[in-house]
């Protein structure tokens, strides 16, 4: 390999590292459902403003809150087979680096949310990011198996941090879109807990099958997904949704319900981590259908208009 060569694969290598950092696929989702809050806050169509500069305050403060997360776990991520490979951990990349990267996008995230957005949507996205990066990983994790409950309210907060960024206000509707995920947290971490409880009792961190044991867990998840599937028929309620996002509810709720069901008296082996990765897909199908079922009676207008 010549040097040039192989100086791009060293940068590629380090970009690689700082987007490892960052928990990217949870930002994804994270910021996909932050547009959803943005899309569904207006009748029409987002302000073109609001929605770049939004989605990338929320998308950066959202990254910088992974990483520091990543900073202060380090420890127990060195000591779990599934989070083995992080860059902290490897030692691609040291402390100093990740505190500088995490702090620049963290403040560049904040700058852009005061700037083009509003001061509102900057405060409660640096009140989310202290939520997670401070409260949950640096006390809740170590200290009750609420921990993922009460830590939750972090990862719930983006539909809000999206409609107040598109209205300036918090309404019904936005706090609904956040019980949703506030409501699936539980069942989203506890069917993976379920699979690796020796993990997490090997790194001393008390989650709820440590401590209580995977039968009360699972019925925890049980309990959890049935609320769950109430709540996530609210915005049809509310008279945010229509009938198209209510049928599409019924049955994601439903097959996340069939899920539950079978951990609790039917269990096989890996079945917890077959609910934990279909609890990402459910979330992310339920906000598209918010989206679609938003905009179908927009396209049928414009299409009835020909
Ligand atoms: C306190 C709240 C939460 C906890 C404790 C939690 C826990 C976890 C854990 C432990 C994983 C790692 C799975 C692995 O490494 O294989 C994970 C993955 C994931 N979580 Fe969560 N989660 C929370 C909230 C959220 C939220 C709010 C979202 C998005 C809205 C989300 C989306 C995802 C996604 C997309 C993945 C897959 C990541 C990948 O494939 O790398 N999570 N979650
Ligand atoms: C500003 C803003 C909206 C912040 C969003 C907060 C955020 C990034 C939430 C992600 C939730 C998450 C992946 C929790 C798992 O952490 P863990 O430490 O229990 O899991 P791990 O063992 O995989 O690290």
């Amino acid at each position: 390999m010549d040097s040039a060569t192989s100086a791009s694969a060293t940068l590629s290598q380090r970009l690689n590292d700082y987007y490892e950092l960052c928990k990217p696929r949870v930002v994804l989702l994270i910021v996909f459902t932050a547009m959803v809050g943005m899309f569904l806050a207006v009748p029409t169509m987002v302000p073109i403003s609001a929605l770049v500069f939004g989605t990338l305050g929320i998308g950066l403060m959202s990254a910088s809150a992974a990483a520091v997360n990543q900073m202060i776990d380090v420890q127990a991520d060195s000591r779990m087979q599934r989070t083995r490979k992080r860059p902290l951990v490897t030692g691609h990349l040291d402390t100093r680096q990740s505190a500088i990267f995490a702090f620049a996008i963290g403040a560049l995230g904040m700058a852009i949310l005061l700037v083009f957005v509003n001061a509102l949507t900057a405060w409660l996205t640096l009140f989310a990011l202290i939520g997670y990066a401070g409260i949950y990983t640096m006390y809740l994790k170590r200290a009750t198996p609420q921990n993922i409950v009460i830590g939750g309210a972090a990862g719930a907060a983006p539909p809000i941090l999206g409609w107040t960024a598109v209205t300036n206000e918090v309404s019904i509707d936005a706090l609904i879109l956040f019980l949703i995920i506030f409501i699936w947290t539980p069942p989203h971490f506890w069917a993976l807990a379920i699979d690796r409880a020796k993990e997490y009792a090997e790194v001393d961190i008390p989650m709820l099958p440590v401590t209580h044991g995977i039968e009360h867990t699972k019925t925890q998840v049980l309990i959890y997904t049935v609320i769950m599937f109430g709540v996530s028929l609210l915005p049809y309620f509310s008279g945010l949704s229509g009938l198209l996002y209510l049928a599409s509810a019924v049955v994601l709720s439903g097959w996340f319900l069939v899920y539950a069901v079978r951990l609790k008296w039917w269990a096989r082996p890996g079945l917890g981590m077959k609910m934990f990765g279909y609890s990402i897909v459910y979330l992310m199908l339920l906000f598209t259908a918010l989206l679609v079922d938003h905009y179908v009676p927009l396209i049928a207008t414009g299409l009835q208009s020909f």
